[in-house]
């Protein structure tokens, strides 16, 4: 069983993020995680922090010489920020004239509609965004993806799974339904295309989109779809709610900031359909056994089915809206307008990256709750003992 855990805020001195349960002799180096880090940053839309900030990884613990150890992996991303930062998020006590002069300069007493902050003030009584902002903003998925990383090495060498994401719809711009699944290899296409979307035309369409939003003061959601080739089937299982592998994807990725929906396979779409149009028939082939199609999306009755798995993620449009919306002044009560800093137009290429992670770590999970392992090479064969004693391959 993996578990995991981060600490850190926004404009605190750095993100903490440990994972517990990850085999030994999984390669991974402090680049690999930078890498994963690097790609978080991509994306049309994303406001001037992204620019201007770097992530700085250092591992603490649990890897030695490239590689784990069985213990836990802790992982520290720096901000790269914390200079400025440091009065106002210093974890010691500062002199109260120096804090009630920057209160005076920037009260945080609007909150955003759409954000964390109202709810977060009433629930932990404060009067004050801040304090509610700095954890919930979605700087911490830096965090996650660091162990995303460590979680997609281990996939790759335990079973030569490959989990990532592309960009399937921006607003109302969308990838057209026949267009053709990216598989592994198009990944630096899909990187290097600026709305991390696999199709150009509608990548530039996505692009311009945003700068029309971004002229008019507003923000944009979207749909990632994550991919995971190579899986074997039988991760997960149909006979305990929580045991199934889509309940696990949906809450994990859920779990993410903004994210709104989650769809496995054709999700909603499938909702539509009738019965002979909705599911993938069965055929034995000189492969083996095989879908003729993968509505599903790589999963039936809560187990993967060994097709590719697809799952989407529908996130929520940016709240800080430069053109601001109507809340009210908690400290007075009287009508404002929220809350308005720097903020990214759209972070849904981002966002696909953390979902990968996301997914990541879920099917290392699942992984290794089906095939054990103390050595990732334990994992490797007695997943290769277990397809090879498959009585359907
Ligand atoms: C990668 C990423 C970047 C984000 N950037 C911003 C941002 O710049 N400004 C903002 O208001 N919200 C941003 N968000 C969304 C907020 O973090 C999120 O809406 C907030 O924490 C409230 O949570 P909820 O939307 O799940 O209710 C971002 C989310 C993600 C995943
Ligand atoms: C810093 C990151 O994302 C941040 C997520 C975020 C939010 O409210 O979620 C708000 C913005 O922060 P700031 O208000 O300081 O500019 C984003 O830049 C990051 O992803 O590394």
């Amino acid at each position: 069983m993996l578990r995991w855990l981060t600490a850190g805020e926004s404009h605190g001195p750095a993100l903490v993020a440990i994972v517990e349960g990850m085999p030994a002799g999984v390669r991974v180096t402090s680049a690999d995680i930078a890498e994963g880090l690097r790609r978080r940053r991509l994306g049309h839309g994303r406001g001037a922090r992204m620019k201007f900030e770097q992530d700085k990884v250092t591992i603490v613990g649990g890897i030695r010489h490239g590689q784990t150890l069985g213990g836990p992996v802790a992982i520290e991303v720096g901000n790269t920020e914390w200079p400025k930062w440091e009065t106002v998020m210093s974890p010691d006590p500062v002199d109260p004239e120096v804090l009630a002069a920057q209160a005076r300069n920037a009260p945080l007493s609007r909150p955003r509609p759409g954000h964390a902050d109202l709810a977060g003030i009433q629930k932990y009584g404060f009067d004050d965004a801040r304090p509610i902002l700095e954890r919930a903003s979605a700087r911490e998925t830096a965090a996650r993806v660091a162990l995303g990383e460590v979680a997609k090495n281990f996939l790759k060498q335990a079973l030569g799974v490959e989990v990532f994401s592309h960009v399937v719809s921006l607003g109302e711009v969308e990838v057209p339904a026949d267009a053709p699944l990216p598989e592994p290899g198009d990944l630096a296409a899909i990187d290097s295309s600026p709305a991390r979307c696999f199709h150009a035309e509608t990548d530039a369409a996505m692009v311009a989109h945003v700068d029309e939003l971004k002229k008019a003061g507003d923000t944009i959601g979207g749909v990632v779809e994550v991919l995971a080739y190579g899986l074997p089937p039988g991760l997960g299982s149909h006979v305990h709610w929580d045991r199934r592998l889509d309940a696990r994807l949906a809450g994990i990725l859920m779990g993410i900031q903004a994210i709104k929906a989650v769809a496995v396979g054709d999700g909603f779409e499938t909702a539509k359909r009738p019965g002979t149009r909705a599911h993938d028939e069965i055929d034995n082939t000189p492969e083996g056994v095989r879908r003729r199609t993968n509505r599903a999306g790589g999963i039936e009755g809560g187990m993967t089915t060994g097709e590719v798995l697809r799952v989407r993620a529908a996130m929520k449009p940016i709240s800080t809206v430069p053109r601001q919306l109507d809340t009210i002044d908690v400290l007075t009560g009287e009508p404002a307008k929220a809350i308005n800093q720097r903020s990214d137009v759209t972070a849904v290429p981002a966002a696909g990256v953390v979902a990968e992670s996301m997914v990541a770590l879920c099917l290392a999970d699942a992984v290794l709750e089906k095939f054990g392992g103390d050595h990732v090479e334990e994992t490797a064969r007695n997943a290769r003992a277990y397809l090879q004693s498959l009585v359907v391959k």
